[in-house]
């Protein structure tokens, strides 16, 4: 099994652009090819296609060594791009792929392609806009359009504007009055005088107060008469000009003030179009952030071997650190490198180059890629699927398809709650849902809504662990399990007898899974919440060593397991049973140690963690084991209303196929009925360890459970109760134990059963050793 594709890990690396291919237009369609599986290339992004320039090849170049960025950047050319948002004519002309920051040295191309290019790139004399009517008519509706908007935007706020000038006014003039203040008394030369002071040099502190003296003198006779001047022209325009001159007057001068008083952080006048923020990435500010990373020095300077190139939704530097600095290193300062490049950590996304381990692919992403959701799951748009084949799960954080599949795997995700565990977990449910020929087993150890809806289409289903309504799904569960391993270990036979040409690797085909003769569909268990079912006092322990059993050898045979945590931790879901698991799924978890539980050992040294998605990033996980190449996914989402669109479906195409069966068709496991007494007392006990109950007291629960079964021992008196239950257990080695009381002087004996005989007598029964 393997994904389509997964690029990179959002939260650490992507794979490499291909080092064989120029670095333009789909880079990343190289690069994300190390992560393909069995499922169709990613689609590059829109982009103009090859750049005509020829960009050495990193990895084969053999020409001259690429130039080294030094402290000395006066030596080196400036290459400047800009990030969109940019209104120069030549951010607007930068396209995805195209060479914006070429480094000092790249392959020259031949003359006859610098002609072509050249010729190509040729502008017309009078631009099209003036010489073509449409475009022209096309401007001119732009610009009515753009101006009208704006005028009518800031004429509907005019009324605010005044008064936020007006109320701003005073401190305007305060502000004036303040600088003119400091202007006439030299208050610039203060810390001058102070400083004298402070040295105790009398000389130059006497100096220093002479030409202020001087100063104040001449600033304040200026000041005198302007004021006087300024009074004059006053009251002779007063007298002279009309009133709404005035008036146009006082509201220049109240505007003037107000402009000087607004809050620097608070302009008055709101901008009519949403600005996009605008930021200039260039190789000094690469540089810069790999200082402040320190990553390198001033003076060691770091490598571009490529030209920065726009990719996607976002820009792609590959940077070689000095000789001895490591990738591991950059993974490390991923934080003050997107500080340094002044974007938020969750935009930066470092790649390892497989050529050299001090080379650094970084992706900056223009905008926070895992905080936008990718839509809807697909599956709303189809009537069914192979289950044979990948199938869409979400996108990485560049937009391209993240192809999953489930065949030959056992998988687990885990997470903090909320972040998107079993909309995940069921989103690939739901695909194996509209594959009629795909058995499913599902259960949901927390009895959330969220599964419900598979009742009607799985083969097996029970929610949460606490006995309802007359059945114990916990044991439910472990019935299930028992039937499953059992068909596993019948499934490994059966193949292994099938003529050749039926069966031509021993292993499973699309055709045999489908042939209800062979009983052999693909099948998917998945276990929400899985902790919950193992740490059940009675029968935890055989869950777990049943589905160790499946997540290590089913999956050969076409049962894959999907089991999903949020306590990922040794006590709730051992190592025992995460190990078994090749694909893991980690959504945002508390902390690195977390995601390293659920990614396992050495993904965060391989720049894997979890910690580092935000709350925000709602259904996005780091994916590891399903190809080469571990990334990002975000997952689409299939909400409530989805699933049950995609299970209504997936019921009427199981009808139509005939491929109904176990507890959607009402039929129960084997194992259940056979020793339903043991499962039935465990079900009316309380629960923990020391728990206990009169035997009279048991028949009456059970009578009350199961009143077909149990329903007459309900009009018996307490001795015959209690030797019906005794009975009961007696062939399982159970022996309700007599306690003697005294009641009314007289000695009543009672009969009670222990919680932990119970267990002792299933874990038995099904072969567990208790001391285990
Ligand atoms: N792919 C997605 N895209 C957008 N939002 C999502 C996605 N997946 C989940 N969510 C949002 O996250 C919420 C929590 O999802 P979910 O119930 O799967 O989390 P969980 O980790 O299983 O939580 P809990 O442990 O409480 O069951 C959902 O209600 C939904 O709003």
């Amino acid at each position: 099994m393997a994904p389509s594709k997964t690029t990179g890990t959002g939260i650490a690396l992507v794979p490499v652009p291909d080092p064989e291919g120029p670095p333009v237009s789909g880079d990343h369609v190289t690069d994300t090819a190390a992560g393909l599986g069995t499922g169709p290339l990613p689609v590059p992004p829109p982009g103009p296609g090859p750049v005509l320039t020829a960009v050495p090849d990193s990895a084969t170049d053999t020409g001259p060594e690429p130039a080294r960025r030094t402290g000395d950047r006066d030596a080196n050319r400036s290459w400047e791009i800009e990030l969109p948002g940019a209104d120069t004519e030549d951010d607007a002309g930068a396209a995805n792929g195209s060479s914006v920051d070429l480094p000092a040295n790249f392959y020259p191309p031949s003359m006859a392609e610098q002609m072509k290019a050249k010729d190509a790139a040729r502008k017309p004399v009078i631009p099209d806009w003036l010489t073509v009517s449409e475009q022209r008519q096309a401007l001119l509706k732009w610009t009515v359009d753009h101006y009208t908007h704006t005028g009518a935007y800031h004429a509907v706020r005019a009324p605010w504007y005044a008064s936020k000038l007006t109320a701003y006014a005073p401190r305007g003039v305060w502000r004036w009055l303040n600088g003119l203040r400091r202007w006439v008394f030299d208050a610039e030369g203060q810390p001058l005088r102070a400083a004298a002071v402070a040295n105790n040099d009398a000389d130059q502190y006497f100096k220093l107060t002479k030409s202020r003296d001087s100063r104040v003198r001449a600033r304040g006779t200026i000041t005198g008469l302007g004021a006087v001047a300024g009074g004059l022209v006053a009251a002779a325009a007063a007298m002279a000009v009309p009133g709404s001159v005035e008036a146009l007057m006082c509201a220049a001068g109240v505007t003037a003030a107000g402009f000087s008083g607004a809050p620097a952080d608070r302009p008055i006048v709101e901008g009519a179009q949403v600005k996009f923020r605008y930021r200039k990435l260039t190789s000094d500010i690469v540089e810069r952030a790999f200082e402040a990373a320190g990553l390198t020095t001033a003076k060691l300077g770091i490598s571009f071997p490529r030209p920065i190139v726009q990719d996607g939704d976002g820009w792609r530097v590959v940077v070689d650190l000095p000789y001895g600095n490591t990738f591991a290193q950059a993974v490390r300062a991923r934080d003050k490198l997107a500080s340094g490049i002044d974007v938020a950590e969750t935009q930066v996304f470092l790649d390892p180059d497989p050529s050299s381990s001090r080379r650094v692919s970084m992706w900056v992403a223009n905008q926070d890629p895992l905080a936008v959701s990718p839509g809807r799951t697909p599956l709303l748009a189809m009537d069914r699927v192979d289950f044979w084949e990948p199938f869409a799960w979400g996108v990485d954080e560049r937009g391209n398809d993240v192809m999953a599949s489930m065949l030959w795997l056992s998988m687990l995700i885990g997470a903090v709650p909320r972040q998107g565990k079993t909309f995940s977990a069921r989103t690939i449910a739901l695909a194996a849902a509209l594959d009629p020929w795909v058995r499913l087993y599902v259960f949901d150890g927390k009895a959330s809504p969220d599964w419900r809806g598979f009742k009607g289409i799985a083969h097996r289903t029970a929610f949460g662990v606490v006995p309802y309504d007359g059945t114990d799904p916990a044991a439910h569960v472990l019935a299930s399990l028992e039937e499953l391993k059992a068909d596993v270990e019948s499934r490994y036979h059966r193949l292994s007898e099938l003529p050749v040409h039926i069966c031509p690797e021993g292993k499973l085909t699309p055709a045999i899974s489908r042939d209800p003769k062979y009983d052999m569909p693909l099948t998917l268990i998945v276990v929400d919440e899985v902790q919950e079912y193992l740490q059940h006092p009675i029968h935890g322990k055989r869950i777990l060593e049943l589905l160790v059993f499946l997540a290590r050898v089913a999956p050969a045979v076409g049962v894959a397991v999907l089991l999903s945590t949020q306590k990922p931790d040794d006590k709730a879901c051992p190592s025992v049973l995460r190990d078994q698991c090749q694909v893991r799924f980690a959504l945002r978890v508390g902390s690195y140690h977390v995601s390293e539980t659920i990614l396992g050992a050495g993904s965060y040294p391989e720049g894997l963690d979890a910690s580092r998605l935000l709350r925000s990033h709602k259904g996005v996980g780091i994916l590891r084991g399903m190809s080469d190449e571990a990334g990002i996914v975000r997952t689409y989402l299939a909400d409530g209303g989805d699933a049950h669109t995609i299970l209504a479906r997936a019921r009427a195409l199981r009808e139509d196929t005939g491929t109904l069966s176990g507890d959607a068709a009402g039929e129960r496991t084997a194992t259940e009925g056979a020793a339903t007494v043991l499962e039935d007392v465990a079900m009316v006990m309380p629960r923990g360890k020391d728990a206990a109950m009169w035997s009279d007291d048991i028949a009456d629960a059970l009578a009350e459970l199961r009143p077909d079964v149990y329903g007459a021992w309900a009009d018996l008196e307490d001795t015959d109760k209690a030797r019906q239950v005794g009975s009961a257990l007696k062939p399982f080695g159970v022996t309700p134990k007599p306690i003697g009381r005294r009641v009314d002087g007289k000695t009543v004996t009672r009969y009670g059963v222990r919680g932990q005989q119970i267990h002792e007598a299933i874990t038995q029964r099904n072969g567990i050793n208790a001391s285990d």
